[in-house]
């Protein structure tokens, strides 16, 4: 296994035993690549643990890792509180706002993170980072509803600041990415100034008339687990706190 998978793994099960405690029923899992490690590590956990939990999806794939790790599958309109939910992240900043949406599934997570009374973010070292936008660089993902992007696009261009903001377009299939929920991503890079303060960022986008959810996620984590290459994990808390803790056995 490389150096980022191994430090994902790191991450994700420091961050299960830490935090997926068996009195823990209504689980949130997230998407995107670290999010596997995760429900390994709660499979780990064993029959007994996991009998009686319900796991919670934020889309397609996280939705077929919890069926075929034979675990229990609910949704967010049956369970409106999550006792925890874990999801992965594009970057994180030192306040704990993070960008997500780099695999479309904002939308859903950030229900599932608002529901969960307690949100933990599980990543590789590469998404530690002081402020948003240092090493991912495509932008901000915002998902509009498909008639609105033009509209949303020119609004990014002309008035929010992000004249690179762009359709993102699909990869094996012509035309644009479409989300689980049917709409479209636009993605918009904005400069250090803005990405400084992102809530008030968010809240300008958010405040465009089509857009769906933006893809940052301001200061809702309890945690972030970042796995190093060194082996190690760094665990920054809501407070401030920073631990450096070593791998799980
Ligand atoms: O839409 C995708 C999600 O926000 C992912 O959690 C995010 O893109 C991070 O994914 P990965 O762990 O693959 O970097």
């Amino acid at each position: 296994m490389d150096i980022i998978e191994s430090s994902k793994r790191l991450a994700a099960y420091t961050a299960v035993d830490n935090h997926v405690k068996p009195e823990h029923k209504v689980i949130g899992i997230g998407s995107g690549s670290t999010v596997p490690y995760v429900v390994e590590r709660i499979v780990q956990q064993g029959v007994e643990a996991n009998k009686g939990r319900v796991f919670i999806p934020t889309g397609f794939q996280s939705k077929e890792l919890i069926v075929s790790s034979g675990l229990g599958l609910g949704d967010v309109d049956q369970y409106p509180t999550i006792d925890v939910t874990l999801d992965g992240a594009d970057e994180v900043d030192s306040q704990l706002n993070c960008v997500k949406g780099g695999g479309a599934c904002h939308l859903r997570e950030k229900v599932l993170a608002e529901a969960a009374r307690t949100f933990i973010l599980v990543a590789d070292y590469r998404k530690n980072v002081q402020y948003l936008g240092t090493n991912f660089l495509q932008g901000v993902p915002i998902e509009v509803v498909p008639f609105a992007y033009a509209k949303v696009l020119q609004n990014l261009h002309q008035v929010l600041g992000s004249p690179k903001a762009t359709l993102r377009m699909a990869v094996k299939k012509a035309g644009p990415v479409v989300s689980d929920n049917g709409n479209f991503i636009i993605d918009a890079p904005f400069d250090r100034e803005k990405m400084i303060d992102p809530f008030t960022i968010m809240a300008q986008i958010k405040m465009l008339t089509g857009v769906v959810e933006v893809g940052l996620f301001c200061r809702m984590a309890k945690a972030a687990y970042f796995g190093n290459e060194d082996g190690t994990v760094t665990v920054r808390w809501d407070d401030g706190k920073i631990d450096q803790v070593a791998a799980p056995v």
